[in-house]
């Protein structure tokens, strides 16, 4: 049935976003676990029963690589959507925790998303819209979902003004305001593998030095950050849609990765969509090949539980405790 703001029990914050803020949350009637994103909205009555009609499409949005709906409803300016709660959290954060990610970690994040793009475009003829790590969720189990793709067009539209949005994953045809599509999930794809590999937003581009700091271990081997690190001042945000829009796109250093994923990413960040490896290209690409085969989840989900380090397990066993 109709999932209503009563029934709810908030648990605890998971995370602000811009325009929106995500509870982990209990559903009183059938004791589900749950996350509820809301986003404020001031829009006429008209359009809210409009996101909400058109939200429902989430229903039929059923994918293992896309992270599951319960359904939305709308409480005054609030339009909430009630989705699966992913214990892993999203890669932004583990990021932060892990520094960076392994290759072959990203070889698993990268058939998720391609397969959630393909599932997407393939069975409901839309794009994602928003692909950033934040945004590539995980569980324990060691699934890789993708959550706030624009599935409602009036959704899109109302938010347009208000959400900034992070332009900075933004391709730099979309930035110029030209005509995008799919091209763009696959621009924000390739900078996104390029930032969780490398360990911070890779624009502008670290230097071989920058590289050579980012990957010393220091000599007792703990995962201290280098100096710098934390205090790397990033560009402000028109600097860096300039960059993007006039400058080479980032690319990962051979000297640390395969020569696979360097040309797959290279591939993502061709400026020009015509030279962009299209979906099916990545299909068939070395890189997503090695990893396409592997069909269990065990290998993502052990370093999953080391990342969020030995909470996870007490997380795990408090569930089945419960
Ligand atoms: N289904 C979910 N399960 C677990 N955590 C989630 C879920 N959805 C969102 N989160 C967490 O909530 C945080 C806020 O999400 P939100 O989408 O509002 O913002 P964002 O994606 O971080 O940034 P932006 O608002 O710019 O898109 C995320 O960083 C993520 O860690
Ligand atoms: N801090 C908020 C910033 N960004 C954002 N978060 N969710 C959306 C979103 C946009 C359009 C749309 F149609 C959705 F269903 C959206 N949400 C959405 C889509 C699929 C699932 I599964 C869950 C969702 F919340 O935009
Ligand atoms: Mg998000």
């Amino acid at each position: 049935g109709e999932i209503k703001q009563d029934d709810l029990v908030n648990i605890y914050e998971l995370g602000q976003g811009n325009g929106g803020v995500v509870y982990k949350v209990r559903h009183k009637p059938t004791d589900k676990i749950m996350a509820r994103k809301i986003i404020y909205l001031e829009v006429k009555p008209a359009l809210k029963t409009q996101i909400i009609r058109e939200l429902k499409v989430l229903h039929q949005c059923n994918s293992p690589y896309i992270v599951g709906f319960y359904g939305a409803f709308a409480v005054e300016a609030q339009i909430s959507i009630c989705m699966e709660y992913m214990d892993g959290g999203s890669l932004d954060l583990i990021l932060k925790k892990v520094m960076r990610i392994p290759e072959h970690i990203l070889g698993k994040i990268t058939v998720a998303v391609l397969r959630g793009l393909s599932y997407l475009r393939e069975r409901h003829r839309i794009m994602h819209r928003d692909i950033k790590p934040s945004n590539i969720l995980v569980n324990l189990q060691g699934e890789i979902k993708l959550c706030d793709f624009g599935v409602s067009a009036q959704l899109i539209d109302s938010t347009l003004h208000t959400f900034i949005g992070t332009r900075s994953y933004m391709s730099p045809e979309r930035l110029e305001g030209a005509h995008y599509g799919i091209m763009s999930d696959i621009w924000s794809l390739g900078l996104s593998l390029v930032e969780m590999a490398v360990g911070r937003y890779p624009i502008p581009p670290p230097s071989m030095h920058d590289i050579d700091n980012l990957f010393k271990e220091d000599p007792l081997g703990n995962r201290s950050r280098p100096e710098g690190f934390g205090s790397y001042k990033g560009l402000a945000i028109f600097e860096l849609m300039e960059w993007i829009v006039n400058e080479a796109p980032p690319s990962l250093p051979r000297s640390h990765f395969s020569s696979e994923f360097c040309d797959f990413v290279d591939r993502c960040l061709k400026k020009s969509t015509t030279e962009r490896a299209d979906l099916n290209t990545l299909l068939h690409h070395s890189f997503y090949k090695r990893y396409e085969t592997e069909s269990d989840n065990q290998e993502v989900s052990s370093w999953i539980r080391q990342a969020c380090g030995s909470d996870a397990d007490t997380i795990n066993e408090n569930n089945n405790r419960r």
